[in-house]
């Protein structure tokens, strides 16, 4: 068994956003060291944990975890497009796994994903199809949400499969903690973005989906001058989560509730899920370390971005 964890957020604004020079490098450095530590790592799988942000899935059916046995990225935000390369048969296991471990997981033959998905092999690989990889949804931005025990007991599911296999497997985690970017909601929803919600008129048309980035990317702007009509970044939460994280006790978050994450941390906070499963899946096999961290709250970015790495002592 060998099992590492990569924990980063993902925000497609890194491509667009006009950053200061110490955030830059900040970031440069922080980016070398997850490559790093990947690279040294050198697993032979990646599973990976992320949201999905109305590209692959809608209210017309909204899961609250999936796993792909095969899956393809859409390209938005200018993200890598295309087929990744998923071992279906490792893939089926690890499902079967899990359900019969009594976690209700959906399976899809032919998911779609976007930018929350590919970010982190794009930023240390390169390329999305560079290692086997299985993707699993975990839903951060569509209410309703799962207890957030249930996304311990999730990734603690996970962990205690992928512990079983050969393979040196990489759990990436990818979410912002702290965020709330101007992704329609269904409560609020105009009848043209409620049908957006709904998947109906997918793929986007080019003009639709450059108006709907666009309208991300000058929020980001707006919201780095203080302009934007958009929930600010809450670090003292953020902290917090990484502080219960890096403790190895993650029993602290059964009691946080979804309600209360979104009035403190933003709409996508949830997006946190996607961490406390690969914690869950790292503390369900042994005890860990925190090896690299890094925080900062970054408007330009729309998150309280973070990156930490993390192995078993
Ligand atoms: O426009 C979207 O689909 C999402 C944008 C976004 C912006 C900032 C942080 C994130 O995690 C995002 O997904
Ligand atoms: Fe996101």
């Amino acid at each position: 068994m060998t099992l590492a964890l990569l924990a980063m957020s993902h925000s497609p604004l890194l491509e667009f956003a006009d950053l200061d020079a110490d955030v830059t490098a900040e970031l440069d450095q922080t980016f070398a060291a997850a490559k790093d530590f990947v690279h040294d790592y050198d697993p032979d799988i990646v599973v990976n944990l992320a949201p999905d942000h109305y590209n692959g899935f809608f209210y017309n059916l909204m899961p609250a975890y999936c796993v792909g046995y095969a899956a393809t990225s859409i390209g938005d935000y200018g993200s890598q497009a295309g087929r990744l390369d998923v071992p279906e048969a490792k893939a089926r296991s690890l499902a079967e796994a899990v359900i019969a471990e009594g976690i209700d997981l959906s399976v899809s033959l032919e998911m779609e994903v976007d930018h929350g998905t590919v970010q982190p092999m794009e930023i240390v690989y390169g390329d999305i199809t560079a290692k086997p990889f299985i993707p699993i949804f975990i839903n951060s931005v569509a209410p309703p949400f799962t207890p957030v025990k249930r996304v311990r007991q999730l990734g603690e599911a996970l962990g205690r499969h992928l512990a079983t296999w050969d393979e040196k497997v990489l759990l990436i985690s990818s979410g912002g903690l702290s965020h709330d970017p101007p992704v329609p909601r269904l409560a609020t929803a105009t009848p043209a973005q409620r049908a957006m919600l709904m998947g109906e008129n997918q793929p986007l048309p080019a003009e639709a989906r450059a108006a709907r980035q666009q309208r991300v990317i000058d929020a980001a702007r707006d919201f780095a001058a203080g302009t934007a009509d958009i929930q600010d970044l809450a670090p003292e939460w953020d902290r917090e989560l990484l502080r219960i994280l890096a403790s190895g006790d993650l029993s602290p978050v059964d009691t946080f509730d979804p309600d209360e994450m979104t009035r403190i941390a933003g709409n996508s906070s949830h997006e946190v899920r996607t961490w406390i499963a690969g914690y869950a899946a790292m503390a369900a096999v042994g005890t860990y370390e925190v090896q690299h961290t890094y925080y900062r709250p970054i408007r330009e970015l729309i998150a309280g971005f973070a990156m930490t790495t993390v192995v078993h002592t």
